[in-house]
């Protein structure tokens, strides 16, 4: 079964302001409420594409239960720990371009983290963790390896969606998969990244570090996957992007997801690709025949 873990969920809410005018009233065009964060993103595109899983996290007051229902009526399975503070909400305000306002989220309290970590110490070596989004600043920016640790102990797998100092700490402890996109690379080790060559290289570092499999995403120029001493490139499907909130998070549910349902590491990629350019090109994220539909359309080579 798969885990994921949204330590900071939200509700996106999607604004679309036609003519967005600083210091006056702006009307709204349209506006649209999701349940967001990034595990949680995960977890709606397993559960489209057939593959079990349940959603784990904190959630609290009016806007934690308008996620869980909006869950459960997509039938995504929840456990989340219920906490006394409100889920926060983000904006994800459309004016020509995306403008992203995104809150801190709710402090959680020692008992709340306490609860989660013990759900997390009843999983097992057949369990895949996804860890994926911010850290409450109140959990302290450690919690994540405190959540590797207990999936150490139990034996499950975890995947890691975060950034800076918690990804770089993350690796020695030797990710089933991690999947920086290629500005996150280039930050991860100080550098300018010029050429597809230089992302390769930045990209191993990462492998030899201890992830198991490394995914570079690069919007619509394409994605590598580094596996073993393999690099393989894979073009993007064309299309209208609409939206690029959660078109990373999709990508890891498709590599992810194919893998848990017996895929190989190519189909993995492939079904990884098309899933982050579905989401990409939908209003939500994408649906498990969009994805289908764009499968076709992603060539995957052997770079090296
Ligand atoms: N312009 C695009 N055209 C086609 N596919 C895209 C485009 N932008 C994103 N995607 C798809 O989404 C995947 C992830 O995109 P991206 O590299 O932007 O990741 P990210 O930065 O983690 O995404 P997010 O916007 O969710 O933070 C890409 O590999 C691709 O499959
Ligand atoms: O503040 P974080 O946890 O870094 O990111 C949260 C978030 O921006 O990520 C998701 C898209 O990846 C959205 O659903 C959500 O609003």
């Amino acid at each position: 079964m798969i885990y994921t873990v949204t330590l900071n969920p939200s509700i996106d809410y999607v604004v679309e302001v036609q003519d967005l005018k600083l210091g006056t009233l702006n009307r709204m065009e349209r506006d649209l409420k999701l349940p967001g964060g990034k595990g949680i993103n995960v977890s709606r595109i397993l559960s489209r594409l057939g593959a079990e899983n349940t959603a784990l996290g904190f959630l609290g007051g009016f806007t934690g239960s308008f996620i869980e229902q909006f869950l459960n009526k997509e039938s995504v399975r929840t456990d989340f720990v219920q906490i006394s503070g409100d889920t926060r909400i983000n904006i994800k305000l459309k004016h020509g371009e995306e403008t992203e306002i995104n809150g801190l989220g709710p402090k959680i309290g020692p008992d709340e983290s306490a609860a989660l970590l013990h759900k997390l110490s009843t999983l097992n070596g057949e369990d895949i963790v996804v860890l994926s989004g911010s850290v409450p600043p109140s959990l302290g920016a450690g919690f994540y390896e405190r959540l590797i640790a207990v999936c150490e102990q139990t034996g499950a797998r975890f995947v890691i969606d975060t950034t800076g100092e918690a990804l770089l700490r993350a690796l020695e402890h030797r990710p089933l998969l991690i999947k920086p996109n290629h500005h996150e690379l280039a930050e991860l080790f100080g550098v300018t990244l010029e050429s597809k060559e230089d992302i390769i290289t930045y990209g191993r570092k990462l492998l030899e570090k201890g992830a198991q499999h490394v995914l570079i995403s690069m919007a619509g120029e394409g994605a590598f996957l580094i596996a073993g001493d393999k690099v393989y490139h894979a073009n993007v499907p064309s299309g209208t992007v609409r939206n690029s909130v959660g078109a990373g998070d999709s990508m890891i549910a498709g590599f992810v997801g194919t893998l848990a349902q017996g895929g190989d590491l190519l189909e993995a990629f492939r079904t990884g690709v098309a899933s982050g350019s579905a989401t990409a090109f939908s209003d939500d994220l994408a649906t498990g025949e969009k994805i289908e539909q764009l499968k076709g359309q992603v060539a995957i080579s052997q770079w090296s």
